[in-house]
Parts: C-alpha cells; sequence; structure tokens
C-alpha cells in the first residue's frame, strides 16, 4: 500500500528525549562521546533491564543515566558500552538510542493510564482475526489499520482458525482496500505468511484466544519455552506477558505483544482516521467541515454515498464507530 506515512510524527518530547539531557544547554566539546559503543536492537524490556542483541549476542544492559527519563523500547536501536560479553550477571550501559522509523503506542488502561510506546521501528503491524471462535470482528480490525496507519507500519491481515469458519465475509470487507492478507488453519502451510514477514520487523496483535501464541510457535517452534516459562531478560522465571518480545526469524523481526488488545485513538485527529479508509477519504471531500459522517450528519456526502451503494455500508459504519469510540476516549462530552 502507498498510504504509509513517517510514523516519526507523532513522537512527543517525552518519548524522544533520550538522547540531550538537559534540553538546550550546550555541551562541552570535550564531553565523550562513547565512540566505542556498539550498536544493538533491544529485544525485551524488564524492570529497567534491557535485553539486547549485539553482535549477534544477547546482552543485559540498563539505561546509562545521562538518558534521562526517555523511554527505550523493544525494537529500539541503541549504542551500549561496558561489558558486552553477554555472560551470566554481565551489565553492559546503553548510552544512546537511534532515531525512530516508527513508533507503535499501546492504549492507556485501567492499571497504567498512560498512552505509552510500546514498540520501535517496526515496519508491519500483523492484525489476527480468527474466521470463528472467537467470531472476527471488523471493529477491532479496523482499529488496528488506523493505528497502523498512523504509525506509518504496513497491515497485515492474519485470518486464522479456517476451518472453523469461512473467510469470504472478511475478505469483501478488506480486498476493497488493498490490505493483504493470508488464510491459515491448522493444517494450513505457512509458505504465504512468511513471504510476507521475511524481510520485515511485524508485531503482531489479537485479541484474546484468536490464535496468535499458536500462530507465532507454529513460525518460531520452541518460542513457547523461550518467551512463556523463563523471563527472556532475567532467565528467572517470571512470565513476560504484559510485555513485547522480538523474536528473530529470518533476516527481519516478529514482536510479540501479549499484552496488547487494541491501540489508543486518541492522540489521531478524526481527519485522520478518516484517511484511513482511502475510498471514504475521497467522498468526504464534499463534506461540509467538521462532518462527522454520521448517519444524521447534515449533507454528509459519505453517508450520501453509502446510501446509493458506491461505498460500502459496512466500512462506513466502521468509520462512524472508530470516530465516535475516539471521542469517547477523549471524553468529549460537548453534546
Ligand atoms: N480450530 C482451531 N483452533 C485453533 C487454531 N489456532 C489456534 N486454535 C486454538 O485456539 C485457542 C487459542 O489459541 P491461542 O494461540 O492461545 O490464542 P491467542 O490469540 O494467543 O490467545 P491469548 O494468549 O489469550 O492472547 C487454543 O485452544 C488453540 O488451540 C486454528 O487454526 N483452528
Ligand atoms: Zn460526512
Amino acid at each position: 500500500m502507498s498510504r504509509t506515512r513517517g510514523g516519526g510524527r507523532h513522537m512527543d518530547e517525552r518519548d524522544v528525549r533520550v538522547r540531550a539531557r538537559g534540553g538546550s544547554k550546550p555541551r562541552t566539546s570535550k564531553r565523550p562521546v562513547h565512540a566505542d559503543a556498539v550498536e544493538g536492537l533491544v529485544t525485551a524490556v524488564d524492570r529497567g533491564r534491557y535485553r539486547c542483541l549485539i553482535d549477534g549476542v544477547p546482552v543485559v544492559a540498563m539505561k546509562a543515566r545521562e538518558l534521562g527519563r526517555g523511554s527505550i523500547v523493544v525494537g529500539d536501536r541503541v549504542d551500549a558500552v561496558g561489558d558486552l560479553s553477554g555472560r551470566p550477571d554481565t551489565l553492559a550501559r546503553i548510552v544512546r538510542v537511534k532515531e525512530r522509523r516508527s513508533v507503535l503506542r499501546r492504549t492507556a488502561d485501567d492499571t497504567d493510564p498512560v498512552e505509552r510506546i510500546i514498540v520501535a521501528n517496526a515496519d508491519q503491524l500483523a492484525i489476527v482475526c480468527a474466521l470463528a471462535d472467537p467470531e472476527p470482528q471488523p471493529r477491532f480490525v479496523d482499529r488496528c489499520l488506523v493505528a497502523a496507519y498512523d504509525a506509518g507500519l504496513e497491515p497485515l491481515l492474519c485470518l486464522t482458525k479456517a476451518d472453523l469458519g469461512t473467510p469470504d465475509g472478511m475478505v469483501r470487507l478488506y480486498e476493497p482496500l488493498g490490505l493483504p492478507y493470508v488464510v491459515l488453519g491448522p493444517e494450513s502451510g505457512l509458505n504465504e505468511l512468511t513471504g510476507h514477514l521475511t524481510g520485515h520487523t511485524t508485531v503482531f496483535v489479537g485479541s484474546s484466544g484468536v490464535g496468535k501464541s499458536t500462530l507465532v510457535n507454529r513460525l518460531l517452534p520452541g518460542t513457547e519455552r523461550a518467551v512463556g516459562g523463563v523471563n527472556t531478560v532475567t532467565g528467572r522465571g517470571r512470565h513476560t506477558s504484559t510485555s513485547a518480545v522480538a523474536l528473530q526469524f529470518g533476516d527481519g523481526w516478529l514482536i510479540d505483544t501479549p499484552g496488547v488488545r487494541s491501540f489508543g485513538l486518541a492522540h489521531i485527529a478524526p481527519e485522520e482516521i478518516v484517511e484511513g479508509f482511502p475510498e471514504i477519504a475521497e467522498a468526504a471531500l464534499d463534506c461540509p467541515e467538521e462532518c462527522r459522517h454520521r448517519p444524521d450528519s447534515p449533507g454528509c456526502a459519505v453517508q450520501a454515498a453509502s446510501a446509493a451503494g458506491t461505498l460500502d455500508a459496512d466500512r462506513v459504519a466502521s468509520l462512524v464507530r472508530l470516530l465516535n469510540s475516539r471521542e469517547g476516549e477523549e471524553e468529549a462530552t460537548e453534546h
């Protein structure tokens, strides 16, 4: 798809202020720049410890004090110094975080009211959706799609449990978008999916029970043991079920996000949500300003096109639901 935009543009200062502590204060030119630092990739984060892959060696690191309060997340490319041997009880130090090419945010929820960046530098979002048990949730898929467009990730629809249901309905809904999809059942080969994943950094997201773990475990046999039983950062038998973990997959990465059910859309402007639906966005050019494209919106060209059958009524309904739920997140109370 050609709609992808740069994801970096939604980074806020809190997220990127990882390099220069003290803002505009001029640095002394004599400051050491860690010329000996080695680049690595953050593959897991747990309680202030960062598991990094540095020159093929898994290394546990801490954040250098000079980085201040800014976050370091899975997928970040970092420079590290210190003990990079990866031996037990050694600790390296992350001294720099490279500029992020994309950021994916997790929804704020009851346990953590702050919307946080959970993954950096991914380029693909695999939206896993079962065809039955649980029933497909187009609304969930639509929310993920908008988050993907916003973050600058290419969406990929993974329709699972093809043995229990037909993909026809979902395909009819998403094919017009040009959204790539794969249909998967217990007996399906994985070549087509692997083709989509090769060379990419793909974040997997899906609601509970859709077969996400099953899929990742089939793609990477042995992963279950690696991430389910033992904490991948500390090795101390604690589940990492709420934080993202990057798993090497050929020359790419699969990023499993067990605790992520959906994405907050509150930081995205309504117009940008509409842009997630290209054909609707085009029709919306004829709408009055500030139009929310609801069935009762006066003079709405989108609703008119939907009624006339030129736009898919289900997709229009999806968009309207998205716009509404986003307003709920904003706690808009003006009407
Ligand atoms: N019939 C059928 N069952 C499947 C398929 N894939 C997974 N399942 C079953 O669906 C259930 C949920 O699968 P999981 O892989 O645990 O789903 P998940 O999305 O990881 O769920 P959470 O861990 O709760 O996020 C399990 O009982 C799986 O055996 C499939 O293709 N067909
Ligand atoms: Zn409208």
